[in-house]
């Protein structure tokens, strides 16, 4: 710290310092600073270490240079070589996935992070995601680290291409250095209930594959601990019907990040379909991506009782509770890959089972719920701001709820009009103003006016700028309310 209070004696009123950010290797050090309009790098240290970074000198301190430099691309990649900064691969039981879809939230999630016994993924972002946003992976791990690096955050954490359906863009994730896949196959899984008899049949008998696995599937007696499974003939029609395609892409996927030759976490998410995954489909899909060589980590099934975005479970805690435990011995005996909880945010009810089912091995993800607390504190500070978005949001729900599963009733919403600028916050804590919210952020962050400036998106950044520890309060409290739940408090003196 007396090295910062050098660096402020050097230039007194010019900036504030981030003190969690300091690093310092050998006589050079860096930290993130403000000067009053953005954050910057500074670099303290020798031509040679200088040299390294595109920035302006500013002074001297001894006989080091003093250097303030952008938060670019560039300079992330030079001071990554010099201070270890990468993601790599899960190796805790318990990991969570903090999705962030404005990519400020970072240093408050690094800080919740040290205080629990969970590998954290701090940069997460689904293609979904990324193309309503304009983001790139480029963009997503960027601001991750440079939250890292803000918060002093000294662990290993990971990176999480989510939901990616198509190979290139897992190229494209492996090109800027994720460390963990999610490959959705749901466009290749068949809803059976869908198809005609006809159907059914030519996609069964014409299978040339469909013989051989018949043999190995069919009045197989799977034996658990505490239960077992027969497949008769029609339940594995049913099963083969439905998943060989998607076994069949997750193969190919795995493959093309298999030839990069880099350690990946790899995970087959198949929550986003209509039929809550069976038993015996689990075990179906374990086996064949067993049998195929796709070592995967979690998998992320699809249960029953709704799931949908930014509010709690819905459905029958009873047959959840069942059902999570039956999937977990399924998944403990088979081995070696852990249950994955997607639509994590807000799920509240269901973490102490889940995590008791589990014991404490699993993935759980989150992603909108921390884009709720940004627009939160835009509702505290800048109520009009909140009025507007709100506006627009209710223009553009219809559109954009189609690739989300929610059953949001608009009706419910009070109208801001007639609210006091003080009780707009509440709307934050209801189901159906939640999702409002939530599932627009695409809309609100890309919106242009006529002239092709941002309607909200400039707006909404500043008030979290000039707001930020109210901001990284309510993302703080609002995750370790889940991380708590979850079971993942150290037991060990920190
Ligand atoms: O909105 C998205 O596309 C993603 O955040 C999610 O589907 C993600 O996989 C998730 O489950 C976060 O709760």
């Amino acid at each position: 710290m007396k090295l910062l209070e050098e660096f402020l004696k050097a230039f007194p009123g010019r900036f504030k310092v981030y003190g969690s950010s300091l690093r310092i290797i050998t006589d050079s050090y860096f930290f993130l600073g403000n000067d009053g309009k953005e954050k910057l790098l500074f670099v303290v240290g020798k031509k040679g270490i200088c040299q390294l970074f595109d920035g302006q000198k500013i002074g001297q301190i001894g006989s080091n240079d003093v250097l303030m430099c952008k938060k670019t691309h560039e300079n992330l990649l030079a001071l990554r070589k010099i201070i270890n900064l990468n993601p790599t691969t899960i190796n805790k039981k318990a990991s969570f996935g903090f999705g962030d879809r404005i990519g400020l939230a970072t240093p408050a999630h690094a800080k919740v992070a040290k205080d629990f016994e969970v590998f954290p993924i701090f940069a997460q972002q689904s293609v979904r995601e990324l193309s309503r946003t304009g983001r790139t992976y480029k963009d997503v791990l960027d601001d991750a680290v440079w939250g890292v690096f803000e918060s002093g955050y000294n662990f290993e954490f990971g990176a999480d291409a989510d939901h990616v359906k198509e190979i290139e863009d897992l190229e494209k994730a492996s090109n800027e250095g994720f460390t963990m896949y999610t490959v959705d196959p749901s466009d290749h899984i068949k809803d059976v209930s869908k198809l005609s008899q006809k159907e059914f049949q030519s996609l069964y008998q014409d299978n040339k594959i469909r013989r051989e696995l018949e043999m190995r599937y069919v009045g197989k007696l799977y034996k658990f601990k505490d239960f077992e499974f027969r497949m008769t003939d029609e339940e594995f029609a049913e099963i083969f019907v439905t998943y060989i395609d998607a076994i069949e892409h997750v193969c190919k996927c795995y493959d093309v990040l298999k030839a990069k030759g880099k350690p990946f976490d790899f995970e087959v998410s198949i929550d986003e379909t209509a039929v809550p995954t069976t038993p015996l489909a689990h075990i179906f899909i374990v086996k064949e991506l067993r049998r195929r060589g796709i070592d995967f980590k979690t998998l992320a099934l699809r249960f029953s009782g709704e799931w949908q975005k930014g509010i709690d479970y819905i459905g029958d805690m009873e047959m959840f509770r069942k059902e999570i435990i039956t999937h977990s011995k399924i998944s403990k005996e088979l081995g070696g890959y852990k249950l994955s909880l997607h639509s994590g945010s807000d799920k509240f009810s269901v973490y102490p089972i889940f995590s008791e089912a589990t014991e404490g091995e699993f993935h759980v993800k989150t992603a909108g719920t921390n884009y709720l607390e940004a627009i939160r504190v835009v509702a505290v500070k800048d109520p009009e701001l909140y009025r507007e978005i709100h506006k627009f949001a209710l223009t553009k729900f219809e559109q954009d709820r189609k690739s989300y599963h929610v059953t949001t009733d608009l009706s419910k919403i009070p109208d801001v009009d007639k609210m006091k600028n003080e009780e707009l916050v509440k709307l934050l804590d209801m189901p159906d103003s939640r999702q409002l919210i939530h599932i627009t952020y695409g809309s609100v962050l890309t919106a242009k006016d006529e002239n092709g400036r941002w309607l909200f998106k400039e707006r909404i950044l500043k008030v979290l700028q000039e707001n930020e520890d109210l901001h990284y309060d309510f993302v703080e409290k609002h995750m370790r309310k889940h991380l708590s739940l979850l079971g993942l408090e150290r037991r060990i003196e920190k």
